[in-house]
């Protein structure tokens, strides 16, 4: 399978997101530039990593979403090209309109810089099947803007659909989002934004692998 990353002003996991996805699938991913129109049609996934796109002026993600590349990512994803957005890429991808609901500022009103653990709410995605139903992985969180929020039906109609990918394990909810979700996959399936870091989480030097499956499962269970 072919990787390739979103590159935008402001971003800063970028070279992490790089090296991750390097290790994992042995080959460097395609890098693509926020003014591309088009995305090779061999790629088939396309990661949005984190940061502060665009210095996070007039709301996280906002102007991200308005950039030629993310229309272009929108329509290899409505074509079921398999997408991955992390904490601003999640962000960009809500801004968007890719995923629903949207991320409000943490309910602490402070920067949040720490590792919590998270509950896989449904392994049955493309991006969990390397994981089991329920299970407890541990993963770093860095962001202001990570309280995900959304209307009531909306949110009656995520966890109906098994949408909500990953869940914050109790007690460490770290931003008051609803449902205590950190992770959404769109109705089609093909589409996940999460606000913790896997890729910081992928080699012994890390301090864990939790966040391996995550990729592995993204790059090795295509069809
Ligand atoms: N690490 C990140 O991607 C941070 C996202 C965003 N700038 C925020 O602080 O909420």
């Amino acid at each position: 399978m072919k990787a390739a990353v979103v590159l935008l002003p402001g971003l800063n996991r970028d070279r992490d997101m790089i090296a991750a996805l390097t290790r994992i699938n042995g080959a460097a991913p395609q890098t693509i530039w926020q003014t591309e129109t088009e995305i090779a049609d061999d790629i088939d996934l396309i990661v949005i990593p984190g940061g502060f796109s665009y210095g996070d002026y007039l709301r996280c993600g906002a102007i991200a979403a308005r950039m030629p590349v993310i229309r272009a990512v929108a329509e290899k994803a409505a074509r079921g090209v398999r997408v991955i957005g992390v904490c601003n890429g999640f962000q960009i991808l809500l801004e968007a309109g890719l995923l629903p609901g949207a991320l409000m500022r943490n309910a602490s009103l402070k920067f949040v810089c720490r590792e919590i653990k998270l509950e896989v709410g449904n392994a049955e995605t493309v991006f969990t099947s390397g994981y089991a139903k329920g299970q407890v992985i541990r993963c770093p969180v860095a962001h202001h803007d990570g309280n995900y929020f959304t209307d009531p039906e909306t949110l009656k109609s995520i966890e109906d659909n098994g949408q909500v990918a990953f869940r914050y394990a109790e007690g460490t909810n770290p931003n008051g989002s609803l449902n205590d979700i950190a992770g959404i996959v769109n109705k089609a399936g093909n589409v996940l934004g999460l606000m913790p870091h896997p890729e910081n989480l992928i080699e012994a030097a890390h301090g864990g692998i939790d966040g391996r499956a995550l990729f592995e499962s993204a790059l090795g269970a295509a069809a």
